[in-house]
């Protein structure tokens, strides 16, 4: 028996996220390139009865019950599996809550794996990947990590080839976005109502992800990652992936969170190459040259007193994997 196993799970950042009208089920069909980034989320699971959940360093006033993602994802598993097993949850966050950095997703996807390992199981990566799913659209991406395209709700990934290693400038904001309301205050500039019909202009409305109009565009095409973006991955250079950059949630975040705009403002000046809401924000991701260069961004932005916090990290890094895996003295 496994009385212990610790899991590590990453933030992600949304390179490019394109928007389409909303499906009947409320969910916006979506292409996004997803890139896992050093930012951890740390399980540690330990053999118990029940399920419980302590939580340490970021979100401490989160939710322990039945609400929260890693406890679902418990839960979901053992009711899938049938084991009749618990688990006491140490949860150590580094990823901001409500960031747009799918920390949330990134606990479900460690504790899947993380139950996985300690109750043995034996599902396979597809089979937690289905699991994943049902848990949030992100936490697919959170199992996977690396770099990938996202589509349908953005669960349904493609692998994506990138060369080279990235360096981040993160402004953190002190207060979360939340995504359903992002996702809204999209529809209504987009003049669309939740199940995906048109008010005004000739946005298509979409019956499933494949036949969703283009958020930005308006048009009647699915959203699409652009193909130069996925070349400028491959090209290792920064100076190219910077101008693929592009959020279609970056305009209803600023709506909401008007501060962005001198977050943006304030990367730009610090000399970042590009700069992007995350996801549906508030984090803003700005993109360095190399290491030496996100340094000193950072130190301009930290200056600027834009962000409560400010990071560097790498990207891309792999999706969850067990860090430690305890065994029973015998
Ligand atoms: C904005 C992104 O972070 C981009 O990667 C994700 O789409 C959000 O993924 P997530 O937080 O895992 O999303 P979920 O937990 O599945 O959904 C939260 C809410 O976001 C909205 N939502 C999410 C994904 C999607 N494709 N369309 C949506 O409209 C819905 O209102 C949904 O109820
Ligand atoms: N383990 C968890 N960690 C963080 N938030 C959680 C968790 N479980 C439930 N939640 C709820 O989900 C909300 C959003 O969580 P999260 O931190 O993943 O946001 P996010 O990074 O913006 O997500 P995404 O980028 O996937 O939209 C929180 O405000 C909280 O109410």
């Amino acid at each position: 028996m496994t009385p212990k196993v610790q899991v590590r799970a990453p933030g992600k950042i949304n390179l490019a996220l394109h928007v389409g009208p909303p499906r009947p089920d409320g969910y916006h069909p979506l292409a996004t390139l997803f890139q896992a980034v050093s930012l951890y989320e740390d399980v540690v699971a330990e053999a118990a009865d029940g399920v419980t959940l302590t939580i340490r360093g970021r979100g401490a006033d989160l939710p322990t019950d039945a609400s929260n993602l890693a406890v679902r994802a418990a839960q979901l598993l053992r009711e899938t599996s049938g084991v009749d097993r618990g688990v006491a949850l140490t949860l150590t966050k580094e990823v901001p809550v409500a960031g747009g950095m799918a920390g949330g997703s990134a606990d479900a996807a460690a504790t899947l794996l993380a139950c996985d390992q300690l109750w043995g199981t034996g599902l396979g990566r597809e089979e937690l990947a289905e699991l994943a799913a049902e848990l949030g659209a992100d936490v697919p991406f959170a199992l996977t990590g690396l770099s990938a395209m996202g589509t349908g709700r953005g669960d349904l990934l493609t692998p994506v080839m990138s060369r080279g290693t990235y360096h981040w400038v993160l402004a953190v904001q002190g207060e979360g976005l939340s995504t359903p309301a992002v996702f809204r205050a999209f529809d209504a500039m987009h003049g669309l109502s939740a199940d995906g019909a048109a008010r005004a202009g000739g946005v298509a409305a979409a019956d499933d992800a494949g036949s969703a109009g283009a958020g930005s565009a308006g048009g009647a095409e699915a959203p699409r990652v652009d193909p130069a973006l996925l070349s400028a991955l491959l090209s290792a250079d920064p100076l190219v992936l910077a101008r693929h950059l592009t959020n279609d949630l970056q305009e209803p975040a600023l709506e909401l969170r008007p501060e962005l705009g001198d977050v943006l403002a304030a990367a730009d000046r610090a000399g970042a190459l590009a700069a992007v809401v995350s996801g549906s924000g508030p984090t803003v991701a700005a993109l360095a040259l190399d290491a030496p260069h996100a340094a000193s961004v950072a130190g301009v932005m930290r200056a600027a007193e834009v962000a409560a916090e400010i990071l560097t990290v790498t990207g891309p890094v792999p999706g969850a994997r067990v860090l430690e895996r305890v065994h029973a003295r015998r």
